[in-house]
Order: structure tokens, then C-alpha cells, then sequence
């Protein structure tokens, strides 16, 4: 009889602790209720890191759910920047606006649909040149684009040099340089990204 009560105000206050941080209880499974909060997104090509991003910036519940009418999966956590909580969206990875696979094609609705308040296109520092163009796409669709120059270890081993004030000032957006996979530059994209969304 106690251990029953008791296993009940166990249940009782996981309901409560959930409550309070936002996570619900959907099929069995606990999941991130990320309803109602402002969207953050990361995009970009294939294995550039953005998972590696999306991992960081949220926490250790992430739902991972078929975009509608689609087998496209689309992961969504919360994540705090500055003062704020927001929904924190890994999209499939892409190549262009211009649509060809289905993947792409749900990343580009995801981005026109669900109007993130930044759109964090992250790419492969040591692929720029190739990569650049979709920046030019995302801005040219009045994205409000913040650029992430990811995999900066390689870039630098290569001896690349990326003058990132000038990218700043040739694109008109924030430039940051990340080594994800090290956590490194993450608190600085986090005070851009705050700043950015803020000044919006
Ligand atoms: N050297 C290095 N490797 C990194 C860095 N960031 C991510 N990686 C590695 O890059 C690979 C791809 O990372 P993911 O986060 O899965 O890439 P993604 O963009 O989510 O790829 P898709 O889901 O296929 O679109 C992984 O092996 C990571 O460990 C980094 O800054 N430096
Ligand atoms: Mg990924």
C-alpha cells in the first residue's frame, strides 16, 4: 500500500518536473514541447556539422518526427540563447533552393512555412567557395541568414585564411567561425545569434 502512494507521488511529481520544463508525454516516449516558442534553424549541406550544432544548442530531449506528408524526418529541441528559450530545428540537408530531392524540398517549405527567426546556415570552412552560393539563395529569400563557418580545424590545417569582418561587410550578415565538433565558438554564435534575433 505505501510503496503504491509512494510510486504514485513519484509519478506525481515526474508530471510536475515535466511540467516545469517543458517536456510531455506523448505515446509513452518523453518528449520536448517546443509549442508557442520562436524558431531557430540550422541548414546546409550534408555532413557540414549541422547535427553536431543542433546536439549543442539543445538539450538532452529532442523529438525527431516525419515532416507532414513526408518520410523526411526533422529533429526539434529547445535550446537557450541569451535570455531566451526557442525551438531549435535541424532540417535535411540541401544544396540549393531549387528543390530536387524530397529533403530539400522539406527544408525549403520548413523555411518558408514555420519562419524561423534566424536561419543559421552552417557550411564546410573548407568548402566556402562551393558553399557560398546558398548563402546568396537564402538572403536573395529574404531569410534573415546568420552564416556559421564550421569545420574551421580543417579550413586552418589547410592553411586556408577566411577574412570573416570582410564576409561580413560583402554579405551584410554575422559571420562566425566554429569548430563544433571541439565546442568551440559556440558561446560567441550564441551572443551573435541572441543579438541578431533581438534586433530584429
Ligand atoms: N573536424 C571537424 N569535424 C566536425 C566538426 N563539426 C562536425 N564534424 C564532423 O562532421 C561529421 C558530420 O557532422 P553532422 O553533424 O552529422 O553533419 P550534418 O550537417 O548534420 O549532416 P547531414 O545530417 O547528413 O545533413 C561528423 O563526423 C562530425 O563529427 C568540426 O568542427 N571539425
Ligand atoms: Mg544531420
Amino acid at each position: 500500500m505505501s510503496s503504491k502512494c509512494c510510486s504514485m507521488n513519484r509519478k506525481w511529481y515526474q508530471k510536475l518536473f515535466n511540467v516545469l520544463l517543458g517536456i510531455s508525454e506523448h505515446d509513452g516516449e518523453v518528449v520536448q514541447n517546443t509549442e508557442g516558442l520562436e524558431k531557430i534553424a540550422l541548414v546546409g549541406s550534408p555532413n557540414v556539422g549541422k547535427s553536431v550544432l543542433f546536439n549543442i544548442l539543445t538539450g538532452a530531449y529532442v523529438t525527431v518526427s516525419n515532416y507532414p506528408g513526408t518520410t523526411v524526418e526533422v529533429s526539434r529541441g529547445r535550446g537557450r540563447i541569451g535570455n531566451e528559450e526557442y525551438e531549435i530545428i535541424d532540417t535535411p540537408g540541401l544544396y540549393s533552393l531549387m528543390c530536387i530531392t524530397e529533403e530539400e524540398k522539406v527544408t525549403r517549405d520548413l523555411l518558408f512555412r514555420e519562419r524561423p527567426k534566424a536561419v543559421i546556415h552552417v557550411i564546410d570552412a573548407k568548402n566556402i567557395q562551393r558553399m557560398l552560393p546558398l548563402t546568396m539563395q537564402l538572403i536573395e529569400g529574404g531569410m534573415p541568414v546568420i552564416l556559421v563557418l564550421n569545420i574551421m580545424d580543417e579550413a586552418e590545417r589547410m592553411g586556408l585564411k577566411i577574412n570573416i569582418e570582410q564576409l561580413e561587410r560583402e554579405l551584410g550578415i554575422p559571420v562566425i567561425s566554429t569548430i563544433a565538433a571541439l565546442n568551440k565558438g559556440i558561446e560567441q554564435l550564441k551572443e551573435r545569434v541572441d543579438k541578431y534575433v533581438k534586433a530584429a
